[in-house]
């Protein structure tokens, strides 16, 4: 891991509102973007290494305890043989947003495909592989977290601005 993937990233102060856990440390550099998202949003979370394969009863007791712990939305990213986001959604009622974290062997293919493919009835809301889905995720999470705090929302209109502005201003030379 690199210095800069390695820095910690502080959560704004307050309870989590929003859990980001993840297979391996390997997985931080792609998931600190979510947790950056939620920062940048002032959105309290914590991040965790919860492994399905490695952890199976830790993932347990932090599926369990969620909710009563007053987390609303979980962020699961994993690689490979991803079940970690499926394994917590089936013992959560809480949204579980699912990041598949690109693979060497298979360049996340394998990720995204153990991650989507949930049967009916135990919901994964599935982004992109890496980065993107990473950042998509925290963006998400608020969101949905925005459904019912106005003061969230005016955070999402003032960052769309933000992002227009930014590409209109673009210019190619
Ligand atoms: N997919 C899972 C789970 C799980 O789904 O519970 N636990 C670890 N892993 C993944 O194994 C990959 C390699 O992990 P290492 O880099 O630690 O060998 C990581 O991308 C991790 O998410």
């Amino acid at each position: 891991m690199s210095d800069a993937a390695a820095t910690p990233i502080a959560s704004p102060p307050g309870p989590p509102l929003v859990g980001v856990v993840m297979g391996s440390d390997s997985d931080w550099p792609t998931m600190r973007l979510a947790a950056e998202a939620l920062a940048s949003m002032g959105i309290a979370f914590e991040a965790k290494v919860v492994s399905a394969h490695r952890t199976p009863e830790a993932m347990v007791a932090y599926a369990n305890e969620a909710e009563g712990r007053g987390l609303e939305v979980i962020i699961a990213g994993a690689g490979g043989a991803a079940h970690l986001p499926g394994m917590i959604a089936s013992m959560t009622v809480l949204p579980v947003l699912g990041v598949p974290v690109q693979s060497k062997a298979l360049s996340g293919l394998d990720s995204l495909l153990s991650i989507v493919q949930m049967p009916g009835g135990v919901p994964v809301g599935t982004l992109a592989i890496g980065a993107a889905g990473a950042k998509n995720a925290g963006l998400l999470a608020v969101r949905i977290l925005g459904a019912s705090r106005p003061e969230l929302r005016e955070r999402l209109h003032a960052y769309r601005q933000s992002e227009a502005d930014r590409v209109r201003a673009q210019e190619l030379t």
